[in-house]
């Protein structure tokens, strides 16, 4: 929060703050672990098995017993009589007969009497027999039952958002289902007669749509289930129209446009005629000042301001918050920090969010930010160069080179 924001508008902290104990997650259920990925575990994991499985191979060769090899040298090698063969995905009733060795695969169940591997490229492979020149330590390319993970450990903390790495691992171990937060249903309305699909033709004062490509590219990037994208005409009866069907099957409706003072900015009044709770509606953050955030029956309404930039910021810091809270993700906002490498735009009234390059720092090796030109909030061309967008405080020295600020990915 910068030192010198405008009181009547709410420092961005403070809406952070707002979504976190405003809205609840949204009730967990049972997931097959594959269809859980991108969703939050809402009870924790645990290994229904041991991992590994059971005792086996790590590499191609023979099981064999230590002992029988303790005193093999390159003057004076061991032999041992192949006794079977245990390929991946097969196991053998049979134990290891002292002096004798079996051939096993990688991943291959080490038969009961065997206490250490030889691997193939240690060994001569005479007609029924092994012949060894060396010492092979017991437990040699030999992984135990059990020794990365036993069963009924607990693998993920409720609050872990799943990825496909993650997924895999509850796989290994055996873990089929898992209870986990839904992901957000989001509906989308786009306000604006000016605005014309790109393709189409335009008549004079028409601009092209940026702000649908921009919430439905970003929604589908993190594979949030979009129930409906649509532009909605600025009149007040469609607005509510459309308001209302959004509210009644979405988790969380994002609108654009129409959320100031001018007079077709119907979004706050067709909120509160639906009975939406208003919790804030400007904020002392620039870009995004107009943004209007509201409850009805556990459904978020975000409002964003039509200028794209605007939107930008809203999507990056406020809709992901939204999304994390009532997803159930614990974690806040990904902050990273760097030190600004020259001057960004002074503003004492509002904090800044600034698109940014991320450069290492030549004096530290740090990560560093390099401010970008055409940062208004009707542009958005610097995203070709953008990383980061950068939280820059309003007040006297924040904007300054050598500050450090932190910062929100861009991708
Ligand atoms: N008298 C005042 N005027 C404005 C204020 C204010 O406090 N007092 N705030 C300014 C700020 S800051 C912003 S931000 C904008 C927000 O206005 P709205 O949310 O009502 O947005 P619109 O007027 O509908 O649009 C703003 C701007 O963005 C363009 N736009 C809209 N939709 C799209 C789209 N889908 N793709 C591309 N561009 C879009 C629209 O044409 C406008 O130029 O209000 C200021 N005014
Ligand atoms: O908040 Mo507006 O987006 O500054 O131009």
């Amino acid at each position: 929060m910068g030192c010198g924001t405008t009181p009547e508008l709410l420092p961005v902290a403070e809406a952070l703050a707002t979504y976190r104990r405003v809205l609840t997650p949204l009730p967990a259920s049972d997931y097959p672990v594959e269809a859980a990925l991108g969703q939050v575990l809402a009870a924790p994991a645990r290994a229904a098995v041991d991992l590994p499985l059971f005792d086996q191979s790590a590499v191609d060769g023979y099981a064999a017993r230590s002992v029988d090899l303790a005193m093999a040298t390159q003057d004076s090698p061991v032999r041992l009589t192949l006794s079977g063969d245990i390929p991946a995905g097969q196991s053998t009733e049979t134990a290891l007969a002292p002096g004798c060795a079996m051939r096993i695969l990688t991943g291959a169940p080490v038969p009961s009497g065997a206490d250490t591997i030889v691997r193939q490229e240690w060994v001569v492979r005479e007609e029924g027999t092994i012949r060894v020149d060396r010492v092979v330590a017991p437990e040699t390319d030999l992984r135990r039952q059990g020794e990365e993970l036993q069963s009924g450990a607990e693998l993920a903390a409720a609050g872990t958002r799943l990825d496909a790495g993650r997924l895999a691992a509850l796989a290994m171990a055996g873990v089929a289902s898992v209870n986990a937060h839904p992901k957000a249903r989001v509906t989308v309305l786009v306000t604006g007669d000016e605005v014309k699909p790109v393709g189409e033709p335009l008549t004079p004062g028409q601009i092209y749509d940026a702000n649908g490509p921009l919430v439905r590219g970003w929604l589908t990037q993190r594979g949030q289930p979009l129930v409906r994208c649509q532009a909605v005409a600025d009149r007040f009866e469609d607005v509510c129209q459309a308001l209302e069907q959004a509210l009644t099957e979405s988790d969380v409706v994002i609108t654009t446009g129409g959320v100031s003072v001018g007079d077709r900015d119907y979004l706050p009044e067709a909120a509160e005629r639906l009975g939406v709770t208003r919790h804030f509606w400007k904020l002392a953050q620039k870009p995004g000042k107009p943004l209007w955030f509201g409850t009805r029956e556990g459904t978020a309404l975000i409002g964003l301001p039509g200028n794209p930039a605007a939107v930008l910021v809203g999507l990056t810091v406020h809709v992901a918050e939204v999304l994390r809270v009532l997803e159930g993700d614990p974690a806040g906002p990904p902050w990273g920090y760097g030190r600004l490498l020259e001057d960004a735009r002074p503003d004492d009234r509002r904090d800044q969010w600034l698109r940014m390059r991320l450069q290492t720092d030549p004096l530290t090796g740090a990560t560093a930010l390099a401010p970008l030109p055409r940062q208004a909030s009707h542009m958005l061309s610097n995203l070709m160069a953008a990383d980061v967008l950068a939280w820059v405080p309003a007040g006297d020295d924040a904007w300054r080179a050598g500050s450090v600020v932190r910062w929100l990915p861009l991708r």
